[in-house]
């Protein structure tokens, strides 16, 4: 393929021609601050979930972390590489909470 043939068949957002227009970038804008909320409201309820669930297991004597339970949710994110492991690492440890201290 030659140089030619590459500019010619390059992605849209490389051949000065805009993917998006302005009203289109407002919309998706908004979408984007709708998945944020949706997305903190979820974060948010997945603390108080696993905090309930750490909180019962620690008050009936068990261990604050289940190893294979936190393996699993580093798999889930997995396909999102190494941001991805961050995330469950972020999520993981916002449960912990004060268990985790
Ligand atoms: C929520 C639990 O407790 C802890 C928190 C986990 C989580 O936030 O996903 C997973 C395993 C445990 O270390 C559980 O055992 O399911």
């Amino acid at each position: 393929m030659n140089a030619q043939t590459n500019e010619k068949d390059s992605a849209p957002e490389t051949s000065g021609e805009p993917v998006a227009s302005a009203e289109e970038i407002a919309e998706l804008r908004k979408e984007i601050d709708w998945l944020d909320s949706e997305i903190l409201r979820l974060v948010k309820r997945r603390v108080e979930v696993s905090q309930t669930i750490g909180a019962a297991r620690m008050a009936a004597g068990g261990t604050r972390i289940v190893y294979n339970r936190e393996m699993d949710v580093l798999a889930r994110y997995r396909e999102l590489g190494p941001d991805g492991r961050q995330l469950a690492m972020a999520l993981l440890q916002l449960g912990r909470g004060r268990l985790g201290r």
